[in-house]
């Protein structure tokens, strides 16, 4: 490689680092050549993306999976190769290609140039890279505010489980993956792509970005002991022998609700309800560290 296209999303937790500096000077030390783009809106990102015409160059995305998110598109029909310096939050497609969290270190990723084609998630027309949710996790988003979010921290996110979890707003969802079908009520559903969501949880332990698979897992409606019992299991992506929760691996998903529901995807709200999901095999070329493997061995 010995050009880059460096776009940083202020904006995003960590958007602002001195280490950014020092990041950019280990790639230019290697040789390549970076223009650095301060984006000020996903539009103007998408923009710089698709005109970007550099031979043997690569787009790197300095920002949390909210902005990765919105550059997939681009990436994909342009048929760039996608780099990232983790900046934000969450940063679950960093740690499913396995790109450290101190961008320091994943400007050495980068410099070492390993490449791997990855999976690209569909819903309704949108892409998304790590997880799609509908019912309770985008509940909780809700009951947030930056306020409480700022003031209480973590906490904040038990404070809005609990409320939310009070209320009790199981739906009625048809579930379509490939040739199985099924009805029931549930409280909350992910479609996942990636290996990881929500900082580090894992979908399932046998996902990763190179299966050509989507991966869907469905809680049915449980007391909260019984839930604060399914904690470890939700952690590890170990959901397929646990009660009260329904596992399948797919190519193709499709959910329907009783009413419309906002399905939220890399922390962003993408569609609502009816929503059909596909997956794409080896869509993107992505610079990748150490990516995680399945720990769970299975005959
Ligand atoms: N290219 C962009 N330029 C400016 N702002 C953007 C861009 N892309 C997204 N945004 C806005 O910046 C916000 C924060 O970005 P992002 O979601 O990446 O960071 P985060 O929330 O800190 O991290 P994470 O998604 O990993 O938890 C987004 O919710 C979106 O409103």
């Amino acid at each position: 490689m010995q050009h880059a296209l460096l776009i940083v999303n202020p904006q995003s937790r960590n958007g602002q680092s001195e280490a950014l500096n020092e990041a950019i000077d280990v790639l230019r030390r290697s040789g390549i050549e970076v223009d650095v783009c301060v984006s000020e809106s996903a539009s103007q990102m998408v923009s710089r993306i698709a005109d970007y015409h550099q031979q043997d160059g690569v787009v790197i995305v300095a920002g949390g999976d909210g902005t990765i998110s919105s550059a997939l598109e681009s990436v994909y029909e342009s048929k760039q190769t996608l780099a990232i310096f983790p900046m934000g939050t969450a940063n679950d497609l960093a740690r499913s290609l396995g790109v450290p969290q101190d961008i320091i270190e994943a400007a050495q990723v980068i410099v070492d140039d390993k490449r791997e084609k990855i999976n690209l998630a569909k819903v309704n027309g949108k892409y998304f890279v790590n997880v799609a949710h509908v019912g309770l996790g985008v509940d909780v988003t809700h009951e947030l505010t930056s306020e409480t979010k700022k003031y209480f921290g973590v906490f904040a996110y038990l404070g809005a489980f609990i409320s939310v979890f009070k209320r009790n707003k199981s739906f009625r969802v048809d579930i379509k993956a490939d040739d199985w079908d099924c009805s029931l009520r549930a409280i909350h559903l992910a479609v996942g792509n990636g290996r990881y969501y929500g900082g580090g949880n894992i979908v399932d332990d046998d996902s990763t970005l190179l299966d050509g698979q989507l991966n869907l897992f469905c809680l049915k409606p449980q007391r909260w002991w019984q839930l604060l019992l399914l904690g470890a299991n939700l952690r590890n992506g170990n959901l397929r022998t646990a009660e009260r929760v329904i596992c399948k691996t797919a190519k193709k998903i499709s959910i329907e609700t009783s009413k419309p529901r906002q399905l939220h995807a890399d922390g962003e709200f993408k569609t609502d309800t009816p929503a059909e999901f596909e997956v794409i095999p080896k869509a993107i070329e992505v610079i990748v560290g150490d990516m995680p493997l399945p720990n769970i061995k299975k005959d």
